[in-house]
């Protein structure tokens, strides 16, 4: 049962220094080998790296493991032969054995492993010739074999047709590079007797009458690192391949770049897409219209000495007026649920974001008491609430502008050169700024929700710290207001989408948390995209391939932290229970992304002690 098996896993963690987490897709409990009892025939990843494993791999170990499809066991000391018992493993896909000490031939009964797609077998002491048998493993897209002893010529490998990661470097190779290999760069083939492209010509090729014979480049001398029982592991890079990235509709950081011009009336994001152009505008044109002027029914005229005011909250300081908001250059963010935000330039260089609500319905008492439970909510993570105003015609509120914009325009956004990349450090601290913050709307009361968590009201400021945004409007809003909620959110026992409780939060913020590490966007999270339905892809990819292969691909880079990227996915799956019960708490999954963000940022103090260049998948 889970309980017994997570105290297993307790055990087994603390005896291997904490480091290892196995990952039984078929039911998501952990699974082990280093004497905790699991269902063997159930184990469809196996990892252990890193943990200080020596000596000889048992024989008979990998028997029952008949639905291992991942197999890791790199960064270890662990030495002679590779057991023959993995021949029983017959739906390997994924084998990780680099950075042992593994020693002998590379044995035959491997090339009858024909599911291979990755294999790593580099930095060991493998010797022996250059097997014809890789012929056989006809899936193979990786295939790493550097710094180790091997001999002979490398084969034709003529039937693995989709070779996309290559190394042999650093071996004792001889002869020519096959001409289905030249493509790869000189680094796969250095350090070794070769000759031919990518490297220089061999002795008696007259492509260039040179007749030179092979030199050898950059040979390192194979050393190997030392390995230690604190060795990183490294991380499956899934295809190498880059993807057709997909590009948001709604690319805020484009809009920004963009002014528009308001022709008596503001113009949408689609407007913008559409080809939206000519000179900035300033807030008075949207907002004096209403206040002041065309179309205004009679609402209040509003100056220093007018009738209503911006009110401002708590201790804010008063760097501003109406007028100042009203004179400022202005342009369109985006339309939301509530009305359409805007970046507001003040002329004395502050930016402000100013949300003009539409279908306000209730009175301006009513108004006044829910807003200011919103303005006194006061959090780091928090995107601050600094003023609003209220008018017959016109309500605005103001907030602090996140120049970084939305975690979703980061995520969907332009891929060009010169984006920030999304890297691991960064995405975890996103997660937790967004926890935090979430978790700190539900320690004010039981029935205190968010109600619209997404990526579009996770924004970013300068230094990438991520702030939620848009909470406590719900209450605000008339109910034409309600239908722009993001399907792929919604957590299933939510019917009316005012209505979402503490729970119904959790499962927004996990789809929210997949979305981080997936890189993919939920279902009708963007403009003329279905999305994906995350929860339930993220499971079946787990379940019936590798759980790497689920991250995004710009993570993979991020190789000594795959057991908190793995943590993380686990924490949104279990965000993103079917069952409200079954879900955490926010506070218990702030304190797990902090738990996780803490021993990241240690692997990355070990990792830069150890400064072991890792090339290797
Ligand atoms: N304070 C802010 N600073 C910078 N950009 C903002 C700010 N508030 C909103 N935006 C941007 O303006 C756009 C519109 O925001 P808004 O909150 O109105 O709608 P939304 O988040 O897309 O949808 P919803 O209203 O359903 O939450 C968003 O894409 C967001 O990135």
């Amino acid at each position: 049962d889970l309980a017994s098996e997570r105290a297993a896993l307790l055990s087994l963690r603390s005896s291997v220094g904490g480091r290892t987490l196995f990952w039984n897709a078929t039911n998501q409990t952990p699974c082990n080998w280093a004497g905790v009892q699991c269902e063997h025939d159930r184990v469809v990843e196996l990892h252990l790296p890193g943990v200080a494993l020596s000596g000889q791999i048992p024989a008979g170990i990998f028997s029952n493991l008949t639905q291992l499809r991942t197999l890791s066991l790199r960064f270890n000391a662990l030495t002679g032969h590779i057991p023959s018992d993995l021949a029983s493993c017959t739906n390997l896909r994924n084998l990780y054995l680099q950075r042992n000490l593994l020693s002998g031939p590379i044995p035959d009964f491997l090339f009858g492993l024909s599911d291979l797609v990755r294999l790593n077998l580099g930095f060991n002491n493998f010797s022996g010739q250059f097997s014809t048998g890789f012929n056989n493993l006809t899936r193979l897209r990786t295939l790493y074999l550097e710094n180790n002893q091997l001999q002979g010529s490398i084969p034709d490998l003529d039937n693995v047709v989709n070779l996309e990661q290559f190394n042999v470097s650093n071996n004792l190779l001889n002869g020519s590079v096959p001409l289905k290999l030249e493509s790869f760069s000189q680094d796969s083939f250095l350090g070794n007797s070769l000759c031919g492209k990518p490297l220089s010509l061999c002795a008696g090729d007259g492509r260039n009458g040179s007749g030179s014979v092979p030199i050898e480049i950059g040979n390192n001398g194979g050393k190997k690192k030392k390995l230690s029982g604190g060795a990183i592991a490294g991380i499956v890079i899934g295809s190498v391949k880059s993807s057709s990235k997909k590009t948001s509709s709604v690319d805020v950081s484009t809009v920004k770049d963009r002014e528009l011009e308001v022709n008596g009336g503001e113009k949408t994001v689609s407007d913008v897409e559409n080809g939206g152009h000519g000179n900035g505008y300033s807030v008075a044109a949207v907002a004096a219209a209403a206040l002041t002027g065309n179309g205004n029914k009679g609402g209040e005229v509003v100056n220093g000495g007018g009738a209503k005011k911006l009110v401002f909250f708590g201790n804010s300081v008063r760097l501003f007026d109406l007028e100042d908001l009203l004179r400022a250059s202005a342009e369109v963010l985006g339309k939301g649920t509530f009305g359409t935000a805007y970046k507001a330039a003040l002329e004395a260089g502050l930016v402000v974001a100013v949300k003009r609500l539409k279908d306000v319905t209730i009175s301006e008492k009513e108004f006044k008491e829910k807003i200011e439970v919103v303005g006194a909510m006061d959090h780091e993570s928090l995107v601050p609430l600094r003023a609003y105003y209220f008018s017959r015609d016109e309500k605005l509120l103001v907030y602090d502008y996140m120049s970084m914009g939305s975690l979703s325009a980061l995520l969907h956004g332009s891929k060009g050169a010169g984006r920030t990349p999304l890297n691991w450090e960064l995405r975890s601290t996103i997660a937790l700024g967004a926890a935090r913050g979430i978790e700190y709307l539900h320690s004010q009361g039981p029935n205190v929700s968010h109600g619209n968590i997404k990526s579009s009201n996770i924004l970013l400021t300068k230094s990438y710290e991520a702030r939620v945004s848009d909470f406590g409007l719900a209450h605000l809003a008339g109910p034409s207001s309600t239908p722009n909620r993001v399907d792929g959110y919604r957590a299933p026992e939510v019917t009316d989408p005012r209505k979402v409780s503490q729970k119904a939060d959790v499962y927004s913020f996990g789809v929210l948390l997949l979305e981080l590490l997936t890189g993919k966007a939920p279902t009708h999270a963007l403009l003329n995209e279905e999305g994906v339905d995350l929860p339930r892809w993220v499971q079946s990819v787990v379940r019936e391939e590798w759980t790497s292969e689920v991250f995004d691909l710009e993570l993979l880079r991020y190789q000594n932290v795959e057991e908190e990227m793995v943590q993380l996915l686990q924490l949104a799956v279990d965000c993103a229970a079917p069952y409200p019960d079954k879900r955490p708490s926010m506070s218990e999954v702030a304190q797990s992304i902090e738990e996780l963000c803490r021993s990241s940022s240690k692997e990355d103090q070990d990792q830069i002690q150890q400064h072991a260049p890792i090339s290797d998948i």
